[in-house]
């Protein structure tokens, strides 16, 4: 059937509390995450206005499906994404069409040069680090703690041991200031750029200084290349399989800086929402250390491990279920049909996988945090494809998930095998939107086991 005859997008509803001209921005301005639950379209899609800019959110597993998979070589990224160059670069999560199909090899390729044993040791020796220095009764900032462990974790298996320590704190500082203030900068618009704005000029400078540390380090290791086996060698060794070309420094910069970005964040929070999580379901918590007890009997996670951990990482699953990227952003570039509907070229769209894993028909008492939803058994209800994308889908599907399982279920076992955490009473927790949504502060008191 010819494009032009198909209904138009022209059909699809409006969410709720849109208002004339402000659009839905005081609900994603006040709410956006409940905001954004809350959308059950019949259709599966529904329109939100940002502003005056139509975004058509997808909420639907079948349509997800669609603009992730196999419509994917219509659609490229979103505008939200081109705020975020001056940081990323040129960057895998950046690029478009047959230049990002040709670096997601090399990228793929380096990251799985290091061997999965690889990063279980280095997770595991961070981690006995964190929490032997841990003392009884202290109060720990948890998100911080996870966002550093994270960060530690990946700088040595991108860079070992050739990071001085001013290049580690300099890294540290700016990563750290660059996830705080990226959704701010993205959502911001151009016209405002020329304001004087503290936050924007603080971030603007902490990517200034994230790159060009990034950059001097790539320098070093030209100038001295002797035997490294870390990210950074792999990069820099990486050929296109049909070309034979390589990457050039400033792209090697970008990917790294990708990497460390893309995977701190995400793998941190998901990290933090674990401990508030387990603090708050005690049974759960008590499976998971019983677990924990039995399979490491109080060593710490051996390469081998992880995949024995099979609760902590239903637990896990539970976690990036429930705390998952609120939007997954994507603008067509060619006019295609989704969900049987003519979308012309230049639409933006947004899968929002915080919102299907929150939705009761697809996963039944969605708020609940039920670790054993994932037990198949015989007559389990198998999920649409679709349904489920903490790591998205397709072509763009997170290219750091198997490195994320072994750093997250490293780390959370090695913290329930010495302590337990409890909410430190007087904050309440808040979720911030992120790219995958983090606490806004997550202070937690150490006690022993
Ligand atoms: C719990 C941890 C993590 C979660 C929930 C997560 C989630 C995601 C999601 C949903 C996407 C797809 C974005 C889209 O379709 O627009 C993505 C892409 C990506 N992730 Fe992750 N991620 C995690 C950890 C990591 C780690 C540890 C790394 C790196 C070591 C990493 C590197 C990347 C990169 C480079 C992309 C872009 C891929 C591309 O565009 O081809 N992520 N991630």
């Amino acid at each position: 059937m010819a494009l032009a005859s198909l209904a138009s997008l022209g059909s699809v509803p409006a969410a709720r509390g849109r208002i004339p001209l402000a659009g839905h921005t005081v609900p994603l301005w006040r709410r956006p995450l409940a905001f954004l639950a809350s959308q059950r379209p019949k259709g599966g899609m529904v329109r939100v206005d940002v502003g005056p800019l139509p975004v058509y959110l997808v909420t639907d597993p079948e349509l997800a499906y669609e603009v992730l998979v196999t419509k994917a070589a219509s659609l490229g990224r979103g505008r939200l994404y081109e705020r975020l160059r001056p940081v990323l670069g040129l960057g895998l999560a950046m690029s478009d069409g047959g230049e990002h199909r040709r670096q997601r090899r090399l990228v793929r390729a380096a990251l799985r040069g290091v061997p999965p044993a690889r990063y279980t040791e280095i997770s595991a020796h961070h981690a006995e680090e964190l929490t032997s220095a841990w003392r009884t009764a202290e109060m720990v900032r948890v998100d911080e703690a996870m966002f550093d462990l994270v960060l530690g974790i990946l700088l040595e298996a991108a860079f070992s041991s050739g990071l001085g320590r001013a290049a580690a704190a300099e890294i540290r500082f700016s990563t750290r200031v660059v996830a705080k203030g990226v959704l701010g900068r993205a959502i911001t618009p151009r016209l405002l750029d020329r304001l004087p704005n503290p936050p924007h000029q603080r971030y603007d400078a902490a990517a200034a200084r994230l790159r060009f540390v990034v950059d001097t380090l790539i320098e070093d290791r030209r100038a001295d290349d002797g035997g490294f086996d870390d990210l950074l060698s792999l990069l820099m060794a990486a050929r296109d399989p049909e070309t034979g070309a390589g990457m050039t420094d400033d792209r090697i910069r970008d990917e790294l800086v990708t990497l460390l970005m893309a995977g701190t964040e995400q793998a941190a929070a998901t990290l933090a929402w674990s401990f508030h999580e387990l603090a708050r379901h005690p049974e759960v918590a008590d499976r998971l250390r019983e677990e924990v007890d039995r399979v490491l009997d109080g060593r710490p996670c051996a390469p081998g491990d992880p995949p024995r951990l099979a609760y902590t990482q239903r637990v896990l699953n539970e976690v990036v279920r429930l705390h998952a990227a609120p939007l997954l952003p994507r603008r067509t570039c060619s006019p295609v049909k989704i969900g049987g509907m003519h979308v012309p070229e230049g639409t933006e769209l947004a899968v929002s996988p915080y919102a299907m894993h929150r939705n009761p028909w697809l996963f039944p008492y969605p708020e609940r945090l039920d670790p054993d939803r994932w037990v198949s058994t015989e007559g389990s209800r198998i999920l649409p494809r679709g349904a489920f994308l903490p790591f998205g889908d397709g072509g763009r599907r997170c290219v750091g998930d198997a490195i994320a399982w072994t750093v997250m279920t490293v780390a959370v076992a090695a913290v329930c095998s010495r302590w337990r955490l409890r909410p430190a009473g007087w904050h309440r927790v808040r979720e911030v939107p992120a790219a995958v949504p983090r606490p806004d502060a997550l202070p937690m008191i150490v006690e022993n086991r």
